[in-house]
């Protein structure tokens, strides 16, 4: 199967580069011809006047959550997870999960992300709904050490790994997902370190998101977090760290020298009201950022391009300094540093031989116009709306603002369905 992406704007090497063509063969992208011929091709998309990204990344999500999405808003962290979020989640089940799933899957891929790393429970049914609807997941089975099924957890986590990394042609990777320092004790890191270890996963945490686990867990172990997740071996597993809110340059220092990759959520952050992090400095020092949207119900929705928007205006006022977090290095954070965030090594970039992830942007509403720096008009006026193409492993998921696969309405009335029997059940 051969795909000719036609006459595009392309962003490669972190430029965009006008009249190009992406040769797609299969999953991969191979090569940019400059006078290809429509007749050497199976399927020609129309790339005049868009835009060609490598797929947006999703590098935090716990995608089954939009069935509590504007369920309990407006409360502390802590509250919110241990009187509204844990008990609602314990009476979840395959059904709700899947169909909840999916409904994440297909707003994901309407704003146009192509790849997400998740961090929930019933992991079988999110495999299944990420396989059947075509897009690409690093998922993880949530563990915490606090609760009764803590050993059952990890152990379902070495399954799940065993039944599907690698599988649905590659499209899924599979982590190990320690909740956080507050909710895994030591001992249970050693656990989840050494599991993952035997089996060359990589882990998806929380870490510092709040100024309250901060304190709490140095007052109970003397160090940050940070440090005492280094000091446990958890970032010798390669680590994915969603938030990084409280860290300081000791514990930066920490994450530069261990490779420790942060998913930054600054849609969650803010309406948490767990703080801002310090990303100008992460990426000062070479600290790999990427960007999530964390569950839909923190945030509220899935949409990275929010992320995008958020992340390239929230870190200017912060510091008061208009040149932090300039567009290209929010583009970049939602495309190539995302991509690495999840332990990808040939996805993230629009050059031959990488997989063939792609969103096509479309340029032509009127917040695009006049047409100046299409890098800064990416960064600052556009949304999501102007997804137009979307291809995930060579495969076209939508097109012309339309879903190509995937039974939207299907997937609606199955979203109100699973929360109608979820909601009666509490
Ligand atoms: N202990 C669960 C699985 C945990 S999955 C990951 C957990 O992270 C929770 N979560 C969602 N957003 C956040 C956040 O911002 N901070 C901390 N936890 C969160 C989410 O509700 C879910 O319970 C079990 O096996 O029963
Ligand atoms: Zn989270």
């Amino acid at each position: 199967m051969k795909t000719l992406i036609k006459d595009v704007a392309l962003y490669k090497d972190h430029v965009i580069t006008e009249h190009q063509n992406i040769e797609v063969t299969d999953s991969v992208i191979t090569g940019f011809p400059t006078s290809p011929q429509a007749g050497d091709y199976d399927e020609v998309l129309e790339g005049r006047s868009m835009l060609a990204l490598p797929g947006f990344v999703n590098t935090h999500t716990h995608i089954a959550m939009t069935v509590f999405r504007s369920y309990a808003d407006d409360m502390q962290l802590m509250d919110w997870l241990e009187k509204k979020i844990w008990p609602a989640e314990d009476k979840l089940d395959s059904d709700v999960v899947y169909a909840q799933t999916m409904l994440g899957i297909a707003e994901m891929i309407r704003c146009g992300t192509t790849s997400f790393a998740d961090m929930y429970f019933f992991m079988d049914d999110v495999a299944r709904a990420v396989e059947a609807s075509g897009i690409r997941a690093a998922l993880s089975r949530g563990l915490t050490g606090v609760t009764p099924n803590a050993q059952q957890a990890l152990q379902e986590n070495k399954e799940f790994y065993k039944t599907w990394h690698g599988k649905a042609d590659g499209r899924i990777t599979v982590m190990f997902g320690p909740h956080a320092p507050y909710t895994c004790p030591p001992d249970y890191i050693r656990q989840v370190v050494e599991a993952a270890g035997e089996l060359g996963a990589e882990v998806h945490t929380h870490l510092c998101e709040t100024k309250g686990e901060v304190d709490s867990i140095v007052k109970q172990y003397g160090k940050s977090p940070i440090a005492l997740m280094d000091e446990l071996g958890l970032f010798d597993c390669g680590c994915l760290a969603a938030h990084c809110v409280w860290v300081d340059d000791a514990d930066m220092d920490i994450m530069v020298k261990k490779g420790v990759r942060v998913a930054h959520n600054p849609g969650s952050n803010l309406k948490l009201a767990s703080g801002i992090a310090p990303v100008q400095d992460m990426l000062k020092k070479g600290i790999v950022v990427g960007l999530g949207t964390d569950g839909a119900s923190s945030n509220n929705n899935l949409d990275i391009m929010e992320e995008m928007h958020l992340a390239a205006f929230i870190h200017k006022a912060h510091t008061l300094d208009p040149l932090v977090v300039p567009a290209e290095s929010a583009v970049n954070m939602m495309t190539e540093a995302g991509a690495a965030c999840l332990g990808y090594t040939d996805i993230g970039k629009l050059e031959t031989g990488y997989k063939a992830d792609i969103t096509l942007v479309d340029r032509e509403g009127l917040h695009w116009y006049p047409k100046n720096d299409s890098m800064s008009l990416l960064a600052y006026s556009a949304n999501s709306f102007d997804v137009d193409t979307v291809m995930v492993n060579g495969k076209v998921l939508l097109k012309g603002k339309e879903f190509t696969t995937l039974d939207i309405e299907k997937i609606k009335a199955e979203a109100e369905r699973t929360k109608e029997k979820l909601f009666s059940a509490l």
